[in-house]
């Protein structure tokens, strides 16, 4: 369980980015963060990985408060996050199996990674992963040959491998076709339910978000204008939510899309009514 309570942040450079930000996840639930531009998306992620330091506010990860650890604290509560990115962040020189086994750096000793001797229960764990995200054929292969989506499938493979209790997202389909933004998404939000993970995904694509998270959490300016299932996200409230902003012309090309399908749908409402 992730609370985040009375969050606020103000940069060096006057701009109040987060204003009080509240809410709750619980265990494997998925929620989306929405919003235009300047929201305060990024900076809320980075808050709660501390890569960004609140300026006041709690962040308590299962029991541990994390707003004010530094040194070794930080580094074992950073374990516990698995980070995804838009840009994949993989190493293009190393395989696609090094790259998952990185994310067991915050685990074993300098000097076994940086020989890559890295225990067999970690590489057996890693092929498991990789055979998960369906890459178990391109295990050797470097990262630099791999397309868009496979990388993203490396980089979900890298943050489970380090055994989040809590996984960060940032905007993981935003450099990916519609279809391949589906499928990746349908499989973070499936290993999210298998591993009983709470997830918070900010996305830029509202179709997507409707069509995949458990909750959507709307941000404006720094506050909180919407929390609620994603069948409550109508068009007024994502008016409020992107103001001016015409939010249908965001990813027009998937506005068509943005019915879930029967199986998504149903497979979400019964994990929000508790049966999966
Ligand atoms: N390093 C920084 N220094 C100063 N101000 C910043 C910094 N990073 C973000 N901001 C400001 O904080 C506010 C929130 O920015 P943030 O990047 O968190 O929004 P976002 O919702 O993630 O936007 P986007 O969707 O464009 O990535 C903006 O006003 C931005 O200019």
């Amino acid at each position: 369980m992730l609370r985040v309570s009375s969050l606020t942040k103000r940069y060096k450079t006057g701009d109040e980015a987060l204003r009080g930000v509240s809410f709750e996840v619980p265990a494997g639930q998925v929620v989306a963060l929405i919003g235009p531009s300047g929201a305060g998306k990024s900076t809320l992620i980075r808050c709660i990985n501390r890569l960004v330091n609140p300026t006041s506010g709690g962040i308590d990860l299962n029991g541990i408060e994390i707003t004010h650890l530094g040194g070794r604290g930080l580094r074992r509560a950073r374990r516990h996050m698995g980070m995804i990115f838009q840009e994949y962040a993989l190493v293009e020189r190393l395989t696609v199996m090094e790259n998952v086994l990185s994310g067991r750096l915050g685990y074993v000793p300098f000097w076994r990674s940086f020989l890559r001797r890295f225990p067999q229960e970690d590489v057996d764990k890693a092929f498991a992963l990789l055979e998960r995200v369906g890459l178990s054929e391109q295990v050797d292969k470097r990262a630099s040959a791999l397309s868009g989506g496979q990388r993203q499938r490396v980089g979900i493979a890298r943050a489970l491998e380090q055994d989040p209790k809590l996984l960060l997202v940032d905007e993981p389909t935003a450099s990916l076709d519609p279809k391949t933004a589906r499928q990746i998404m349908r499989l973070i939000c499936e290993v999210c339910r298998e591993r009983n993970l709470p997830a918070i995904i900010s996305l830029h694509d509202v179709p997507l978000a409707k069509m995949f998270a458990d909750r959507i959490v709307g941000l404006r300016a720094g506050a909180i204008v919407f929390d609620g299932a994603p069948a409550e996200l109508d068009t007024a409230m994502l008016t409020e939510i992107y103001g001016a902003e015409d939010w249908t012309q965001i990813h027009p090309d998937r506005e068509a899309e943005a019915e879930p399908a029967p199986d998504d749908r149903h497979a979400r409402e019964e994990r929000m009514a508790g049966l999966t």
